[in-house]
């Protein structure tokens, strides 16, 4: 199952020209405040009618101005999470997971409730009322609904923007399993690089109403050209791994396809596949192999390109195996190693740079 979009809606001081697809999986709709984002989401759900252009879900138009197709929302079959659970406060957590089963096309095969609080962890609160359930429980519930009402895909506005930083770190491991486990393809709305890099298999960069890249998750956060939009902070790339070791020592030995790296230690078995955080102000470009440092991590790599910033920066971007890597050097540092695209480096990245909330699961 998944979704295409092609549509343009022109509004007085705004208009979004945009196309994309959300394939299975979650597809993170990134972009500043005022890109477009909701207006996007508001013209999946059908509370917006765009100008023109057509949005297909599992190969049916629910909208599409020249076969004049314009379905309610209600007859989208699309389940929603907004930033505040939206629970009724009234009925316990059961009840609010039944009412989404009420919505639920009978002749269709979906999850059941028992699947589907075991999948969110939410099996011992059923008996509860949403007025005593924290801000991470009360969107787990929220997620549970809305997956019973059997969506065809799930549209997530800012799911965690309204949770303090203990409470995400406690709902992404469970985002990660919807993500792994359902097949409907996600559209998740998100302000934060984070939680992006963590969760999203693939990315949809929105600048002032259009489209300015999409893709993979891996190529889209690593390309240098979308560092402005991301943050120079905040950039970044994302490796896919497997765990090879735990040593007795405190750290994890894994295998990225440039190599090895060994992190703290993480709570997960030898073999498990995860995906790894590096951000581009944790990577120290070497022009020959290092010896005596105290880094451990040092990955082989031939530059792709150098990016020159506003200020005194450059972005590097590399090539390690199959990945890509960025590192964010002075301009200063750049010239005087003469680094240009086909210079063959060595990226040198500190273990305990890695934050335990930028591995994830895949
Ligand atoms: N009903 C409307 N009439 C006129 N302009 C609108 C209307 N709705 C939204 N806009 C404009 O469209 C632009 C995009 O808004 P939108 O809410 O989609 O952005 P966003 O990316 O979701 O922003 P945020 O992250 O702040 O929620 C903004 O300039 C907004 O002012």
């Amino acid at each position: 199952m998944s979704l295409s979009l092609e549509i343009t809606h022109q509004m007085p001081d705004f208009s979004l020209s945009v196309s994309f697809e959300v394939p299975p999986g979650i597809t993170a709709l990134f972009g500043p405040s005022g890109s477009g984002k909701t207006t996007v989401i508001n013209a999946v759900s059908g509370l917006l009618k765009p100008d023109a252009g057509r949005i297909i879900l599992a190969g049916e138009p629910i909208f599409d101005t020249s076969l004049r197709i314009n379905l309610p929302p209600h007859k989208r079959r699309l389940g929603y999470v907004f930033q505040d659970g939206r629970l009724f406060p009234h009925l316990s957590v059961e009840k609010n997971l039944l009412y989404g089963q009420r919505f639920a096309p009978q002749d269709e095969p979906g999850p059941s409730l028992e699947s589907v609080s075991e999948l969110l962890g939410i099996s011992s609160l059923l008996q509860r009322a949403p007025g005593s359930l924290s801000g991470g429980e009360k969107q787990r519930v929220a997620i549970g609904r809305a997956l019973l009402s059997r969506p065809r895909m799930l549209l997530m506005d800012e799911p965690l923007a309204a949770l303090d930083e203990p409470r995400k770190e406690e709902i992404l491991p469970y985002l990660e399993r919807l993500r792994d486990q359902t097949v409907i393809p996600i559209l998740y709305v998100s302000h934060s690089v984070a939680e992006v890099a963590r969760l999203a298999t693939s990315v949809v960069l929105l600048d002032k109403g259009s489209v300015l890249r999409s893709g993979p998750a891996e190529q889209v956060l690593s390309d240098p050209t979308t560092v402005r939009q991301l943050g120079l902070r905040q950039a970044g790339s994302v490796l896919s791994a497997a765990i090879t070791a735990h040593h007795a020592d405190g750290l994890t030995e894994l295998t990225v396809s440039g190599g090895t790296l060994f992190l703290p230690k993480m709570d997960r078995p030898v073999g498990a596949k995860t995906r790894v955080r590096i951000l581009a102000q944790d990577i120290i470009v070497a022009g020959s192999l290092p010896r005596d440092l105290s880094a451990l991590n040092i990955l082989p790599a031939e530059v792709t390109t150098v990016q020159p910033g506003s200020g005194p920066g450059v972005v590097i971007q590399m090539r390690s195996g199959s990945d890509h890597l960025l590192a964010r050097i002075t301009r200063r540092s750049a010239e005087k190693m003469r680094l240009k695209p086909g210079a063959h480096v060595f990226a040198v990245i500190k273990a305990v740079s890695v934050a335990r909330t930028d591995i994830g699961t895949r």
